[in-house]
C-alpha cells in the first residue's frame, strides 16, 4: 500500500524510477522476482548500512560542500528514503549542506546547476488558471507549501526563479528535523519576474524575463494563489518565505485571520530569538518584563521579533502599552522616533518620544537597552563603540548579530566577548566556530530558524490546527529554551545542539500542539497522550516492503 493506501501496482524500470518507492540494491530477492526487477539492478542484496556507506564515501569525494549539496539532491531524486536517512544520521553534519550556508551559493547558481523540476512553477502569466495548475501536482493530499516570489532571498537580495532552492530546501528540513512526511510537503515558486538584471540577461535563468509588477498586481495574483490552495488543498498551511519586507507584513496582515499560513522571516524568527533572549535572561539572571530592546534595523524580522517579544512581555505581566514602550527601533534614518516624517505603519507603534539621532551608539546610551538585536544586513555596524557603551550599562549585556551571509553580522563573537571582556551573551544568524577569550572557551549560538518552524509544522500536521498564531511560536520559544542545559548556558550557549534536533523539535511540536489543542483550533480530538499522539505522526526513512 502507498501513504494513500492505495495499493502499489508499480514494476520494473517504472518501480526504480520512483524515488519515494525505490530502495535500489536493497530490494529482496521475493521484491526482485515478483515486480519484475531482476537483472535491472546488480545481483547482490545491500544491507541500508553499506548503501550509506556508499553515499558516505560518494559526499567525502565530493570536493566542495556545493558539489555534496548536488549530490544530495541527485540522491533525493532517486531514493527518497536513503536520503532522509542519510541525512537524519547526522543532521549537525548534513544540516548546513542541505541548508544554510550551501543553499545560498545554490540558489546562486540555481539555473546552472538544475537539473530535474522539483515542485511548483507558477508564473503571473498564468494568472486566472492557478487552480487548474495545482490540480497537476500528482499527490493530492498536500499539508504544507512553502511558497516564495524570490524577492528577497536570505542575505542575497532579488534572485527571482533561483530563490527556488529555498521552499526546496526549508520543507526538506519540515522532514529531516521535524519528521514530517515529505509526500505532504510542496514547494512553490510564484514567478512574477524579477528586478535582478544578472537574473534577466543570463541566458540559463529559469525564471520570466519581465520586472516585477506594481504592488496590487503581486497582491491580486497572490489573492488567486492563495484561494485557490484552500480549495484544491483544503487541509493545506501555507508558509511564506524570504518575500520583500513591506509584501511579506502586508500578506501576513492580509491572510492570517482568514487562512493557516505564517511567514517564517516574521514569526519563524521572532520565535526562534525570544528562545534566544529567554536563555540569555537565566544566565543574566533577569526577567523579560525588565528588559528594553533596541533592534539596528527596522525591517520584517525586526517587527516580527518586537511584535512577539511584546506579547511575550505581557505573558510576563505587562500590559500591552508598558511592554510597547519597552522595544525600540533603529534604521537607515535613525532612532524611530514620533517627531519622524515616513514612519511606516507597522513601526509606528515602536516610534516613541525621543529627541532625533543618527548616532546608533548615542542611541544606545540614551534609551539604555538591555539588549541590542542586529537585523540590518550591515555587515560590523556594531563596533567597538557600540559594544562598549553596551558593556557600560548592563553587567550581561545581550548582543544579537543576526544578519547574514557571515559578511553582513553585526558583530562577530570575538568582537563581541572582546570588547565586552567576556560579558557578553552573543548569538548570530550563522554558525561560528568556539571562541577562547581570557583562557575562557566560548560557544557562540547560532539563531536558527530551523529550531522552530519544522516544529510548529510537526504540530499542525499531526493536530490539523485550523490557523497558526502568536501562542504557538511563544510555546515553540519556551520549548526550544527549556532544552538547553545549564553546562550549555555556562559556556555561553543558547540553543539545543543540532545533532539530537528531531528530539528537540518532537518535544517542541508536542508543546506547541498542546496549545493547539487548548485554544480549540485543532481540526481532530485531543489525544490522552499528546507527545505519543505526535510521534504516532512522525516520518521514518525506512524502507517499506513491496510484498
Ligand atoms: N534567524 C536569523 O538569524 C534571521 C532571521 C531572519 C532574518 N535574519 C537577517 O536579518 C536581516 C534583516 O532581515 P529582514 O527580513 O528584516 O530585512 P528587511 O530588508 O525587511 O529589513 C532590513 C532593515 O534594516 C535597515 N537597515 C539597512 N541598513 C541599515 C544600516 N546601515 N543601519 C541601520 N539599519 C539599516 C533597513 O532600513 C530595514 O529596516 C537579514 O540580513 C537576514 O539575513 C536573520
Amino acid at each position: 500500500m502507498d501513504l494513500n493506501g492505495n495499493r502499489i501496482t508499480k514494476r520494473g524500470i517504472e518501480l526504480l524510477q520512483d524515488p519515494t518507492l525505490n530502495k535500489s540494491t536493497a530490494f529482496t530477492e521475493e521484491e526482485r522476482q515478483a515486480r519484475g526487477l531482476v537483472g535491472l539492478i546488480p545481483d547482490v542484496i545491500e544491507t541500508e548500512e553499506t548503501q550509506i556507506n556508499r553515499v558516505m564515501q560518494q559526499l567525502n569525494d565530493n570536493s566542495s560542500d556545493l558539489d555534496r549539496y548536488i549530490y544530495l539532491i541527485s540522491l533525493l531524486d532517486n531514493d527518497e528514503t536513503l536520503f532522509y536517512k542519510v541525512v537524519m544520521s547526522d543532521p549537525a553534519h548534513f544540516l548546513p549542506v542541505i541548508y544554510s550556508p550551501t543553499i545560498g551559493e545554490a540558489c546562486l547558481k540555481f539555473g546552472h546547476i538544475f537539473q530535474r523540476p522539483r515542485g511548483m512553477y507558477i508564473s503571473i502569466r498564468r494568472k486566472g488558471h492557478v487552480k487548474e495548475i495545482l490540480r497537476n501536482w500528482p499527490e493530492k493530499d498536500v499539508r504544507f507549501i512553502c511558497v516564495t516570489d524570490g524577492e528577497r532571498i536570505l542575505g542575497l537580495g532579488d534572485l527571482g526563479a533561483n530563490g527556488m532552492g529555498i521552499p526546496i530546501g526549508k520543507l526538506q528540513l519540515y522532514t529531516a528535523c521535524a519528521a514530517v512526511p515529505p509526500h505532504v510537503l510542496l514547494p512553490v515558486f510564484l514567478d512574477m519576474g524579477t528586478n535582478n538584471r544578472d537574473c534577466i540577461n543570463d541566458p540559463l535563468y529559469l525564471g520570466i524575463r519581465q520586472t516585477r509588477p506594481p504592488a496590487e498586481e503581486i497582491y491580486e495574483f497572490t489573492d488567486e494563489f492563495m484561494s485557490a490552495v484552500q480549495e484544491v488543498f483544503p487541509q493545506c498551511c501555507i508558509h511564506f518565505e524570504d518575500w520583500g519586507g513591506v509584501d511579506a507584513i502586508n500578506l501576513l496582515e492580509r491572510y492570517r485571520e482568514n487562512y493557516c499560513c505564517f511567514n517564517d522571516d516574521i514569526q519563524g524568527t521572532s520565535g526562534v530569538i525570544l528562545a534566544g533572549i529567554i536563555n540569555a535572561l537565566k544566565i543574566a539572571g533577569s526577567r523579560l518584563k525588565d528588559q528594553r530592546i533596541l533592534f539596528l534595523g527596522a525591517g520584517s524580522a525586526a517587527i516580527g521579533i518586537a511584535d512577539l517579544i511584546v506579547s511575550a512581555m505581557m505573558q510576563d505581566g505587562l500590559t500591552k502599552e508598558e511592554a510597547v514602550s519597552r522595544i525600540w527601533l533603529f534604521d537607515t534614518k535613525g532612532l524611530v522616533e514620533s517627531s519622524r516624517s515616513k514612519v511606516k505603519s507597522f513601526q509606528k507603534p515602536y516610534a516613541h518620544t525621543h529627541t532625533p539621532t543618527r548616532d546608533f551608539a548615542e542611541a544606545i546610551g540614551s534609551v539604555k537597552p538591555t539588549a541590542i538585536i542586529g537585523v540590518s544586513t550591515t555587515g560590523k555596524a556594531f563596533n567597538r563603540r557600540v559594544i562598549e557603551t553596551m558593556a557600560t550599562i548592563n553587567d550581561r549585556p545581550i548582543i544579537f548579530a543576526l544578519s547574514n551571509p557571515t559578511d553582513h553580522a553585526e558583530c562577530t563573537p570575538d568582537e563581541a566577548y572582546e570588547w565586552s571582556r567576556g560579558r557578553a551573551i552573543y548569538a548570530a544568524g550563522i554558525q561560528f566556530p568556539p571562541v577562547e577569550y581570557n583562557g575562557k572557551k566560548f560557544v557562540p549560538s547560532q539563531a536558527n530558524n530551523m529550531y522552530v518552524y519544522p516544529a510548529i509544522g510537526m504540530a499542525v500536521y499531526a493536530t490539523q490546527a485550523k490557523r497558526i498564531t502568536d501562542d504557538m511560536f511563544i510555546a515553540a520559544a519556551h520549548a526550544v529554551a527549556e532544552q538547553v542545559t545549564q553546562a550549555e548556558l555556562d559556556s555561553g550557549k543558547i540553543y539545543p545542539h543540532q545533532s539530537n534536533i528531531l528530539e528537540t523539535e518532537l518535544y517542541t511540536a508536542t508543546k506547541v500542539a498542546e496549545v493547539i489543542f487548548d485554544k480549540s483550533l485543532a481540526g481532530v480530538d485531543r489525544p490522552e497522550n499528546i507527545r505519543a499522539f505526535i510521534e504516532s505522526h512522525a516520518y521514518k526513512p525506512e524502507y517499506k516492503s513491496l510484498m
